[in-house]
């Protein structure tokens, strides 16, 4: 091998590039993309890292499969959460399974409701919401109502019996009981063999069922408007529960499916929200299409959202422009992988910029302009298949709450749009809403988007 790095800028002893980065890496790493091309190297610290900036790199190097169909598109990408495949396989088959979410929607649809109540008695009072917060709430009490509504007891016995091999498989690959502990929902699977368990697993269980319920239900959804205050509730749950709880474990697991997934469609939702006020001609023909396929008084139901292509294309618009996790999960290369004549060498971090890669002119016409058009009759989704549009990563890493987020989504954006009409507060105008973004956890608005619900 060459051992030539991919293009990038010149890097100062020790800190490496880390000043270029500023406080919006997505936008400063897009910028230098145009300089170095959509395969760039830095250093980030002492840390090689491989910025990628095109769908067709991206595709590259995020699929499993190559287009052949060989096992393995033998890319030797460590992942970089492989103690979570079997969470994952949770995840898929039995959380978010398109199957279990329509038996459990329902549960979200009362959330909704909730959500409707909410901005109904903002309207009445001629009061302004803040949009984020309300889908902040609304994810939350969904998701938890998802999550822990998971009842195998109805299940056929060969998904009860599957389900088990797949406890005991993550408990054996542990060697004790540790990643299965922290599933409040297997509550509801034989009960009685996982308490016997051990002491340590059943106490966990309790303590979870009772703490978090009360918590998360309970305390207003500002309070965990910041990841960290969340996670400091949890690792406090944990703290005063047990000296033997593995802290770091449960870190994740909440982290992933809590923060992950609230922060991540809420913002998304916000995002929508403040295209449509910034377009309102967008935002009429919405109401338009809903009104014309579910009728004026009926409540959205996730079931219609297939005869809704327009509510879909302005979800899309929203994913391209505004990525929630814009430069993905970092990857890490497991070995010295060549690469249009150059190396990204072994141990190097390997980001994908999915911001850029959605307003890429080489890809999107008018890439900076919210035209949800462009998606009507295209078959571009977001689903990890067209590389030009991956909010939600692609390949085996894809977000496995990707159904989950898609449902809940059009269901809170349907219901805003279908049940009132939006007004933006004294003094903002379409023109000057602010659309600063904020490098975080999740791509968020700088601004919280607050607007007047009317009822229709
Ligand atoms: C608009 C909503 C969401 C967006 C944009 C989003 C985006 C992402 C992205 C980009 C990744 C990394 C994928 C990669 O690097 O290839 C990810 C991972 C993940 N997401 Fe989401 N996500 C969303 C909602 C959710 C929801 C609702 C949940 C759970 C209820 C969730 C749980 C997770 C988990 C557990 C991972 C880690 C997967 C792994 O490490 O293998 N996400 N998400």
């Amino acid at each position: 091998t060459s051992g030539r790095l991919p293009p990038g800028p010149k890097s100062l002893p020790v800190i490496g590039n880390l000043l270029v980065l500023g406080d919006k890496p997505h936008k400063s790493l897009a910028k230098l993309s145009r300089t170095y091309g959509p395969l760039m190297s830095l250093k980030l610290g002492q840390l090689n890292t491989v910025v990628i900036s095109s769908a067709t790199l991206a595709k590259k190097i995020l699929q499993k499969h190559d287009a052949h169909g060989h096992h393995e598109a033998g890319m030797p990408w460590l992942p970089v959460a492989e103690p979570w495949r079997n969470l994952r396989k949770i995840c898929n088959s039995y959380v978010f399974s398109n199957q279990r979410l329509d038996a459990n929607q329902q549960l979200r649809l009362e959330k909704i409701q909730d959500l409707f109540d909410d901005i109904q008695e903002s309207c009445r009072l001629g009061r302004s919401v803040n949009i984020g917060e309300l889908a902040f709430k609304t994810t939350l009490n969904a998701m938890s109502n998802t999550i822990f509504s998971l009842d195998l007891t109805n299940s056929s016995l060969e998904t009860a019996k599957e389900f088990k091999e797949v406890v005991r498989c993550i408990m054996d690959e542990a060697g004790k009981p540790n990643l299965a502990d922290y599933f409040p929902f297997l509550k509801n699977f034989d009960l009685q063999r996982i308490r016997s368990m051990g002491k340590y697993f059943g106490k966990m269980l309790e303590v979870f069922d009772r703490k978090i319920y009360e918590r998360l239900e309970l305390r207003k959804a500002k309070d965990y408007v910041q990841a960290n205050d969340m996670l400091e509730t949890l690792l406090s749950i944990c703290e005063d529960s047990s000296e033997e709880f593995d802290t770091h474990r449960i870190k994740h697991l909440f982290l992933d499916l809590f923060v992950a997934g609230t922060d991540t469609t809420s913002s998304t939702m916000e995002w929508a929200m403040s295209e449509l006020l910034r377009n309102p001609k967008t935002l009429s023909e919405a109401r338009q299409e809903l009104e014309q396929t579910i009728g004026k008084s009926s409540w959205l139901q996730e079931s219609d959202v297939a005869r809704l292509p327009y509510l879909q294309a302005i979800v899309k618009e929203t994913f391209r422009l505004h990525p929630a996790v814009p430069l993905l999960l970092p990857r890490k290369a497991g070995a010295d992988v060549e690469m249009f004549g150059f190396t990204v060498p072994k141990g190097a971090q390997v980001l994908v910029n999915a911001w850029a890669i959605g307003r890429d002119p080489n890809m999107w016409e008018n890439p900076d302009s919210f035209m949800p058009e462009r998606f009507l009759g295209s078959d571009v989704d977001v689903r990890g298949r067209h590389f030009e549009l991956i909010p939600f990563g692609a390949g085996r890493r894809i977000c496995p709450g990707l159904p989950l987020a898609i449902r809940m989504l059009h269901m809170m954006l349907g219901t805003l749009i279908h049940s009132f009409d939006w007004r933006l507060e004294d003094g903002v105008t379409p023109e000057s809403l602010d659309m600063d973004d904020r490098f975080g956890i999740t791509l968020e608005k700088a601004q919280p988007l607050r607007a007047i619900p009317i009822k229709l």
